[in-house]
């Protein structure tokens, strides 16, 4: 899977990247997201495969591309006999954000990005659109911090691990009323609390990565997201665990059902009967293979953001892989209207 698919899907990220970034600034996050989708859709099509949105924008009805159980990859549309031989193909699961973080696309602010994670079919948990709670830490402090630990515990084991005081810990908190009780635990134990607004992937995969000055992410976000997080720490070796939050008096903001109790009744009927059961990174994204992608829209901690230039633009990727161990930074030059030659810029 890995050698066919790994560079594609490099341009699936980079297009809808690209797509997304031409709206960056402009105050308008749903057309930010919107043609970041089609530009995704459209590129994962041409791609040699039978693709399955497990993850995606939605259902059916809200969302009419990329919705969950939605198929892509040439061997999956009208008159694939062709091009393909659909029963020689692995069946390939897909969780998609094309835009992950449009508020930051839409108001310029730094962290957005194109991604995606693939596996095998059944190889990433099909999270339903609750939140969760999520604890990212380096490849040091793998199954040594806990998510059922407090805080002030967890920043101890991280300071050990690390082998660096507790002050010069720095963890990224969503900013949100949920959070003030955790950002004051966090100050009061030593560390210090990057808050961002949105767009927790990148700060999840960032605790992997030794010089992004980010040694943790701790507190409740979206559960797909915990999933494409879980899929890129299980490739990078990283600490990720998720708990799913069912209860709207815990997550404040956002829509999360009606009630606690039809909210647990929902999760039963979709099959997960411990509510409140801990993931690991390998039971959210469990596939003997695992890749993940993700491109710059704005500027990041590990990627710049795309930089449109006339006549073409500039991007910045990362793909990770579970097979070969590798992360790979890719920087790509794209002319458009096929020119006579590419101009470095
Ligand atoms: O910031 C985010 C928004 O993602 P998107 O809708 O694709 O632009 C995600 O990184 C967060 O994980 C999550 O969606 C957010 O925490 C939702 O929480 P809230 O804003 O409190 O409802
Ligand atoms: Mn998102
Ligand atoms: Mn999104």
């Amino acid at each position: 899977m890995e050698s066919t698919i790994g560079l594609e899907i490099i341009e699936v990220v980079e297009q809808a990247a690209m797509a997304s970034s031409k709206w960056m600034g402009k105050g308008d996050k749903n057309t930010a997201d919107h043609v970041a989708v089609e530009a995704m859709r459209e590129r994962m099509n041409k791609i040699h495969m039978r693709g399955r949105i497990v993850i995606g924008e939605g259902e059916r009805d809200d969302a009419p591309m990329l919705y969950i159980g939605e198929e892509v990859g040439i061997c999956t549309q009208e008159n694939a006999e062709s091009v393909c031989n659909p029963d020689e193909l692995v069946e390939i699961d897909i969780a998609v954000d094309p835009c992950e973080g449009t508020n930051l696309v839409a108001y310029g602010q730094p962290g957005s990005m194109a991604v995606l994670a693939i596996s095998e079919k059944g190889g990433l948990f099909a999270a339903p659109d609750f939140y969760m709670k999520k604890l990212a830490a380096p490849p040091q402090a793998q199954g040594h911090v806990d998510i059922n630990k407090s805080a002030t515990e967890n920043l101890k084991i991280l300071s050990e691990c690390l082998g660096r005081a507790i002050e010069e810990l720095v963890v990224v908190v969503m900013k949100r009323d949920r959070h003030n009780e955790l950002i004051k635990e966090i100050r009061d134990a030593g560390a210090r609390v990057r808050l961002i607004s949105d767009g927790d992937v990148s700060a999840a995969i960032s605790c992997a990565f030794a010089g992004t000055n980010i040694h943790a992410l701790m507190g409740i976000g979206a559960a797909p997201e915990g999933v494409i997080s879980a899929a890129a720490m299980r490739c990078l070796g990283g600490h990720f665990q998720g708990q799913l939050i069912y209860d709207p008096a815990i997550v404040k903001t956002g829509l999360i059902g009606e009630s606690k109790e039809s909210n647990m009744a929902r999760l039963t009927s979709m099959g997960i009967t411990d509510h409140d059961k801990v993931y690991s990174a390998k039971e959210l994204a469990s596939g003997e293979t695992v890749l993940f992608a993700a491109c710059g829209i704005t500027p990041g901690t590990l990627m710049e953001g795309v930089r449109l230039f006339p006549g073409g633009a500039r991007t910045h990727s990362l793909v990770v892989s579970s097979q070969s161990m590798t992360a790979r930074f890719v920087d790509t030059i794209h002319m458009f209207d096929h020119p006579k030659y590419i101009q470095l810029r």
